[in-house]
This record gives structure tokens, sequence and C-alpha cells, in this order.
């Protein structure tokens, strides 16, 4: 496995630089290293590779397991034989544990009285999901304007009314994976899920392997990636760029140059300023940056010394307000960690925000009090373990993932992958307008725009980069950028 001390580079001079190692940053490098270009250096903030892939050891000594902070679960992988999910196809060369998770045939309901089965309620839910998506399906085809997820419920003349309604309809819009909002767009649809649109499968698989998720991005990067081909622990502040090349300087007073730069920054970190472009980037692209949502997903671990909980994968909480500690995850089932004592609960967007807000103590008490409800009729213990990541204050996502709101539309999206001056490119799972939000979204876009680059390298000069629109005037739904792949 690499090295996490980075040796000196050879030279501060390097064809290409690629700003972040995370899935979309490995990717590109590899990329570039099959086309016969060694000459690169990834600059990452932190000590290691893999980006928002964060595998921690949880609980207390002698009972821990290693859970993930960030992505855990292989989104579609392959149906007959179609085209594989290329994260499935890194976690099958890889050997990565997996198990299938079944999101929506093992869930238990509560709500704020305890134990209530309200499944067929949830049925119907999954049901006007399936009916939203063709609605805004056929408006797509028909070039109808896009609309918010809410408002094409309202079309349908579904409004929820009860709290278990709400919880039913939070699981299916604001926790599912390629959602994460009800004011989301109902054109929001990404195609991991469908094999005819040259996705991949609905299938869920979990990562339950004792070395984290991520080994597969840093096993991928082990095969070909060189010691001084990466630094570490060096954060990105300014990126000075012109058509002659790109000056990159990072807080710890490095100075590198290139020919070329690969930002492969979340969507969350560019809309921030704590890197900052000079020249600052054109209008159309500040635009595209600003237009996408970068969402945030906040899983809330407990530990307890023995379970006393659902005997489902899953369960659904239904309170008088929406979105409060809803989704509950049991990792103490067979199949995931049998015997840890581990269960997580999913909260999103707003609530995120607030519980970042609040002290892990603070978080507690709150969660505590719903399982207590949930739970009414025994004495529910503290926690002897508890965890909680905080994806939206830092710096180095300010989020977690993007997601397609109704006023991003195919030429923000086309805008937010072109090219800058012929110097200054841009890939990661924002850059996606497929698989946007998901590790494929990061891996694709690394390996697509690297392509471009190695080409434009090759050309010694006399590439166009990828293109962008100088104004974003039309919401025309997809069309030509499907041809990216
Ligand atoms: C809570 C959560 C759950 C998720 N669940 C799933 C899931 O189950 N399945 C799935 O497919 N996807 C999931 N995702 C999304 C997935 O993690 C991302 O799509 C993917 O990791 C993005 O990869 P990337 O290379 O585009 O960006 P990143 O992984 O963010 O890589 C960018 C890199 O840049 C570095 N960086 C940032 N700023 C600087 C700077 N100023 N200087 C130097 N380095 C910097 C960062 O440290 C990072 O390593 C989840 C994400 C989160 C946060």
């Amino acid at each position: 496995m690499l090295s996490r001390i980075s040796p000196a580079p050879a030279s501060n001079h390097t064809t290409v630089l690629i700003l972040g190692g995370g899935m979309a940053g490995i990717i590109a490098a590899r990329t570039l290293h099959e086309q016969g270009i060694d000459d690169f250096i990834i600059v990452e903030a932190k000590v290691e590779l893999g980006g928002r892939m964060i595998p921690k050891p949880f609980g207390v000594p002698g009972r821990q397991v290693t859970v993930e902070m960030g992505p855990n679960w292989i989104q579609g992988t392959q149906q007959g034989d179609g085209p594989a999910n290329p994260i499935w196809e890194l976690a099958l060369k890889h050997n990565l544990t997996t198990v299938y998770n079944d999101l929506y045939g093992s869930i238990t309901t509560y709500d704020y009285n305890g134990y209530n089965n309200y499944t067929d309620t949830f049925n119907t839910a999954v049901d006007n999901f399936a009916a939203a998506t063709i609605v805004a399906g056929s408006r797509l085809q028909h070039n109808q304007v896009d609309m918010s997820l809410k408002s094409a419920y309202g079309i349908m003349g579904i409004s929820p009314k009860t709290p278990q309604e709400d919880a039913c309809d939070y699981y299916q819009i604001d926790w599912s994976p390629s959602q994460t909002s009800w004011i989301a767009s109902a054109w929001n649809n990404n195609f991991t899920y469908v094999p005819e649109a040259g996705g991949y499968s609905d299938e869920n698989m979990m990562s339950i392997d004792s070395r984290g998720f991520v080994y597969i991005a840093q096993a991928e990067a082990a095969e070909f990636l060189q010691p001084q081909q990466v630094i570490f622990n060096q954060t990105v502040n300014l990126i000075e760029y012109s058509e002659d090349g790109v000056t990159v300087k990072t807080t710890g007073g490095m100075t590198l140059t290139a020919d070329h730069v690969l930002v492969t920054f979340s969507a969350g970190v560019l809309q921030n300023t704590d890197v900052v472009f000079e020249p600052t980037l054109p209008d159309w692209k500040v635009e595209a940056v600003n237009s996408i949502e970068m969402a945030t997903y906040t899983k809330i671990f407990l530990q307890f010394n023995e379970t006393f909980w659902f005997p489902t994968e899953m369960a659904l909480y239904a309170d008088q307000q929406r979105g409060k500690y809803p989704v509950w995850q049991s990792l103490d089932h067979v199949g995931f960690f049998p015997g840890s004592g581990i269960v997580f609960v999913t909260v999103t967007g707003d609530w995120s925000l607030y519980v970042e807000q609040l002290t892990a103590e603070e978080v507690q008490a709150e969660v505590m009090e719903v399982l207590r409800a949930m739970y009414p009729n025994i004495t529910v213990p503290d926690p002897i373990d508890f965890h909680m990541p905080t994806w939206a204050s830092n710096m180095l996502y300010r989020g977690s993932y993007s997601n397609w709101g109704p006023s991003f539309v195919q030429g923000h999206s086309d805008n937010l992958r072109a090219t800058v001056d012929n110097r200054l490119w841009f890939a990661g799972e924002a850059t996606s307008l497929k698989y946007f939000g998901f590790l494929q979204g990061a891996y694709l876009e690394g390996q697509s725009v690297a392509q471009e680059i190695a080409a434009c390298v090759k050309s010694e000069g006399t590439c166009a980069g990828i293109p962008h629109v100088e104004i974003v005037t039309n919401a025309e739904p997809y069309s030509s950028s499907l041809t990216h792949y």
C-alpha cells in the first residue's frame, strides 16, 4: 500500500496536477498512466487516498467493527450480461466483502407511540414514487419544464397528511440515495438503476469489509501509482491559471506548476471560498457550480451492550416533525455484524445541518429520546459508544454528495465538466450527468476527463478542451450529453 509520507517531488513542474485523491482523482491518474503519461502528481489534503470513502473502527475495545462514515453501498451491480458498475468490478477484483441489503423488504415501522404497523402506507409510498418517475419521464419527453418532486406529487394529487405518510415519503425521497431532498428535481433521474438506459441494476450491495470500502480505491492505486506521484497533507488554497499553464499553492507553503490541472474537489468545496481561483472563474462556470445542490447525509452510530431493537435490517420512525431521526439500520443482524450491538440512524438535509451545530452529547440525548419513544415498554439503556461525522462543516467536502435541483439543467451539467482556458479541467461525482452523487459517477468522470487531458497533451497544444455553453438559456432535457460515456 502507498506510503502515507510524501517524499519531495522530483520537480515542481509536471504535465498534469490532479487535485484531490478520491475516486475521481485515482481513476484519472490510472487513466493517464494507461495513456503513457506518468508525469503527473496527485495533491491531497488528507494523509491517504480515498476521499469521501472513510472507514472507522467503531465500538468499545474488544467489540469494534469497521463502519463507514461515507459511502457504504455499491449502488447497482450488473444485470445479466449488461454493463457492470465499475465500482462493482473493483469490488470483485479486490475481493471486497459485501452483502445484499434488503432496503425495502426487511423493514419495521414505528411512530412516536411505539411500534405501529403502517407497511401498507410504506408500500403505497413506493408506488407513488414510481408513478412520479413516470410522470417526470413523460414530461421530459414532451419538453415540459422541470419541477420539484413536491410539485410532481402535487400534480398527481398526492400530499402526505399524517406523520406516517410523511415518514414513508421521506424514505423514498430524502433518504433515497439518488434524491436526498423533497425539493429535488422531478427530472433528477440517476440512471444507475435503469439498465435499459445504460445503467446497472437495482441491487444495493453493502460493504462489510474490515479493511473498509476504501480498500478498493487504495488497492487499485497501489497497482500503478509511485510514491513520488502523490503529495499528501497539502491543502490547496490558490489556483492561478492562464492559457500558458497553471500554478497551484498550498497552505503548507508549496508552489507547484503544471501544463494542466484537474480539479476533483466536491461541488461543496467549489461553492465555498477555501480555494481561490485567480483570475476568478468565468460566469458560466460559477453559475454551474452554484446551480447544483450539495446535500448532506449523516449516519449516527450507537453501540449497546445488547440488542433490544427490530429484527429486520431496516426500521422507519415517524415523528410529528418530518426528518427527525427517521431511518434506522441494524448492524447487529445476521449477514452484517451479528453480536456487535450496533445500530445507526440517518438524518439528511436541514436536519444534518442542525445536528452539526449541536454537541455529540446533545445529539445523543435527542436520539435516545426517539429510541425510547419507539420502545415505550422497555427500559432502553444508554449507549456504550456513540459517533457522528460532520460532512457539511468539513472544508474538504462541504456536504455529502451532489443533488440535481429543478433549476439545474443539462447546460449546467455540461458547464460543470467543461474546461477553462484549455488548462483547467474538472471531474468528480457532481460532473456526471448520468451517475451524479455516486462513486461510479466519480470513477467514470475521472476516466473520461483524463482521456480528454491525455488527448490534449498528445496533441501538443492544439486541443480545444471540453466545450461549454456561454449562456444557459433554456431547460432542455437530457440529450447529447448521454454520449459522454
Ligand atoms: C455520507 C455519505 C454517504 C454516501 N453513500 C454513498 C454510497 O453508499 N454509494 C455511493 O456510490 N456513493 C455514496 N456517496 C458518494 C460518494 O462518496 C462520492 O460520490 C465519491 O466518493 C466522490 O468521489 P470524488 O473523487 O468525486 O470526490 P472526493 O471523494 O470528495 O475526492 C476529492 C478529494 O479532494 C480532497 N480535497 C478537497 N479539498 C481539498 C483541498 N483544498 N486541497 C487538497 N485536497 C482537497 C478531499 O480530501 C478528497 O480526498 C456517499 C457520500 C457520503 C458523504
